[in-house]
């Protein structure tokens, strides 16, 4: 994910021949000597023998390690980094808190960035406390994260678990749904490559569709659906296989796997309120099976 997040900002084309930051000005390490010295090679980015080393001058550090090795890279931080220094975590699951706890530093910036990063078509939910990150070191941030495409500011950290489960972890499924439709294509004959154009301009074209109307999908959806006609057959076989069901649940899980990873408590969604209630920190939840929040159930 780390690369995603370079990709962009050291990106140059013809037209816009400087990058948003010059590959000198972005530092890496990674504990994986060759993933680090690939991406250094590639982006002419700088690359260091130590966190250290890395982190003595840094002005904004993002942490894009897995959750269970940060305890480690906290540990290697502590008493070498500038107390001004801003941590950007992009970590799955971690509270701000235990960013905190872990590095002693104070101006923390949760995020959840997505893939299509890679090529300025992503979405980064983020978070911050607005008494501790100042406005101008908020905008800096904006900024890089505006780099990948789409970033959307949330008072409370809870929503930055939520989106995990949506757009941090989304591309996965809408992967899955393309290699699906596509394997149906060459089943049924079509060349790979004409099934695989196939998809992604129905995929393209159809999210494109709906943001543009901003129609409802079930109205769009039923404008495809011609009475008697084939779409309704095929909707009839994705009802019968739950696919909403097993969408939603799939989205749910991902949220509950994010808690845990977090160490908070993942017993939330539907039918899970066998214990005590869970009530996101900082966030006013109504308490039936599904949560939502105050206001937003219609
Ligand atoms: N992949 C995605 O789409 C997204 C991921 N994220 C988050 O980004 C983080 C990274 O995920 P992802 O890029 O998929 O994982 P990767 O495993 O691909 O990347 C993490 C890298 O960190 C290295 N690493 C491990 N320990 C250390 C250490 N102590 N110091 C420096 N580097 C270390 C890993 O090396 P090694 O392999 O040897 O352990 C690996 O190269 C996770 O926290 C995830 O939740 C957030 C949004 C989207
Ligand atoms: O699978 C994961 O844990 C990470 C977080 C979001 C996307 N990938």
């Amino acid at each position: 994910m780390a690369e995603a997040m370079i990709s962009p900002l050291v990106h140059v084309t013809t037209e816009n021949p400087n990058p948003i930051q010059p590959p000198g000005k972005i530092h890496v390490y990674d504990v994986s000597k060759s993933v680090m010295e690939t991406i250094g090679k590639n982006y002419g980015v700088v690359t260091h023998s130590s966190i250290q080393s890395l982190v003595k001058d840094a002005d904004i550090i993002v942490i894009a390690v897995k959750p269970q090795n940060c305890p480690v890279v906290f540990k290697e931080m502590v008493g070498h980094c500038n107390q001004d220094a801003k941590v950007l975590s992009i970590v799955a699951g971690k509270p701000s808190a235990e960013f905190v706890a872990g590095t002693g530093l104070k101006k923390i910036i949760r995020s959840m960035p997505n893939t299509p990063a890679m090529i300025g078509e992503g979405v980064t939910v983020w978070s911050c406390d607005p008494l501790v990150v100042t406005a101008k070191e908020q905008n800096t941030i904006r900024a890089i994260l505006e780099c990948l495409g789409e970033e959307i500011f949330v008072q409370d950290e809870s929503f930055v678990d939520m989106s995990t489960s949506l757009s941090g972890s989304g591309p996965a499924y809408i992967f899955m749904l393309i290699e699906a439709m596509t394997d149906a294509g060459v089943h049924m004959g079509f060349p790979r490559h004409t099934a695989e154009k196939l998809v992604h301009r129905t995929l393209l074209g159809s999210t494109k569709y709906a943001m543009e109307t901003g129609e409802h999908p079930a109205v769009l959806k039923n404008n495809v659906t011609s009475p008697g006609g084939t779409t309704a057959s095929a909707l009839f076989q994705l009802e019968q296989g739950q696919f909403r069901t097993v969408v939603t649940k799939a989205i749910w899980a991902c949220y509950r796997r994010s808690l845990e990873m977090g160490g908070s408590d993942s017993n939330v969604g539907p039918g899970r309120f066998v214990g005590p209630k869970f009530t996101p920190p900082g966030s006013e939840f109504d308490s039936d099976s599904i949560k939502q929040p105050k206001g937003k159930r219609s």
